[in-house]
């Protein structure tokens, strides 16, 4: 792969991708074009949200008991609208939503299954802090007919490409196609993602940690002592590592990803209805871990590779240690009583 040339738009970093790739269609590029263009909207809508009545909750739960978000709610109705026609996919699953959302079968269907959270943080979003949208696209499983769960409940090794929208200073697209990582700074004068950050790798070891220590209480033994590891002198190993903690999954990945370090959602025993910690495995845990891999990083479950995890249920969660490969693997290590 040429160098790549900082500055070049999405679309011609797609189409080199797509020359590349010899049994590609084009359909995948225009798929991704899609998405983009709801992820402008999004920006475009995030950006005034203070001026316009889109904070604030829709009064409505979603299928977490979670009150939704209206910039939620708008999102994803934003982004399966885009999706839906362009003839590219067969079915969407989002976090927004309790079930699959199928493509009529009287609109063109496509080979690809899209798995969407349209807004995460949503705690960030009336605060003004970093939001994001998080994607994971999968080949269907069959040539044609009704799209069954099973095509969608699928490992996230199987992921053709996966990344995520951050709203924050500036609003960037991070993606893979399993060619390795790259992100695209959108350039509000032109309205074009622009190559801002080419090949990106994460460093083997950070001196960050992101987790809300809000839940230590809840914690089990062998991650507290993990946490207070993180937290003890040690110029060696570089302890104390800082603390950052923006309360955005997708925040709080991106700034490890470029710097290094670790962020952790361990399973808690604050509610018993959720012995599995908060995060969606689907959704938001397997697009993640999926970068991080192409980028040199690791994503455990505290024992086990997020990528070879079977979701049984389209909203299973699951605890997440996710970021550079020493801090992950130390951490496991804890876990499991080695150390
Ligand atoms: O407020 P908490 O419990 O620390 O949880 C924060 C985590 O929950 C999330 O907001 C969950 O995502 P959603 O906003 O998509 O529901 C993550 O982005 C974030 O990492």
């Amino acid at each position: 792969m040429p160098v790549k040339e900082v500055g070049i738009t999405v679309t011609e970093h797609l189409l080199r991708e797509q020359r590349e790739t010899p049994y590609a269609t084009g359909a995948f590029t225009q798929l991704l074009n899609e998405l983009i263009v709801a992820a402008k909207i999004i920006h475009r809508e995030v950006s005034k949200a203070g001026l316009v009545d889109i904070l604030g909750s829709t009064g409505s739960r979603n299928v977490y008991g979670e009150q939704v978000q209206k910039l939620d709610d708008f999102a994803n109705h934003t982004i399966i609208r885009r999706v839906m026609h362009t003839g590219h996919v067969c079915a969407i699953a989002s976090e927004e939503d309790a079930d699959i959302v199928e493509v009529p079968q009287e609109y063109p269907r496509g080979p690809y299954i899209l798995l969407i959270d349209p807004l995460d943080g949503s705690s960030n979003i009336d605060v003004n802090a970093s939001i994001g949208t998080i994607f994971s696209i999968h080949r269907r499983l069959k040539d044609d007919g009704p799209v069954t769960l099973d095509e969608v409940l699928r490992k996230g090794s199987e992921q053709v490409a996966a990344g995520y929208f951050i709203y924050g200073s500036s609003t960037m697209l991070v993606y893979s196609t399993g060619k390795g990582v790259n992100g695209f700074t959108l350039n509000p004068g032109l309205g074009e993602f622009l190559l801002s950050h080419p090949n990106i790798t994460m460093p083997e070891r950070g001196k960050i940690y992101s987790v809300n220590e809000g839940n230590y209480a809840y914690w089990d033994e062998p991650v507290r002592r993990y946490v207070d590891y993180l937290k003890t002198p040690d110029p060696e190993t570089s302890r104390p590592y800082t603390s950052r903690y923006i309360g955005t999954l997708v925040g709080d990945f991106h700034r490890n990803l470029l710097k290094g370090g670790i962020f952790m959602y361990p399973a808690d025993r604050k509610d018993p209805k959720k012995p599995r910690g908060k995060l969606r495995l689907l959704f938001e845990a397997a697009p993640l871990a999926f970068i991080a891999e192409q980028a040199g990083g690791t994503a455990s479950d505290g024992s086990r590779r997020i990528l070879d995890l079977e979701p049984e249920t389209l909203h299973d969660r699951v605890p997440l240690f996710i970021g550079s490969k020493d801090d992950v693997v130390t951490a496991e290590k804890f876990l499991s009583g080695e150390l």
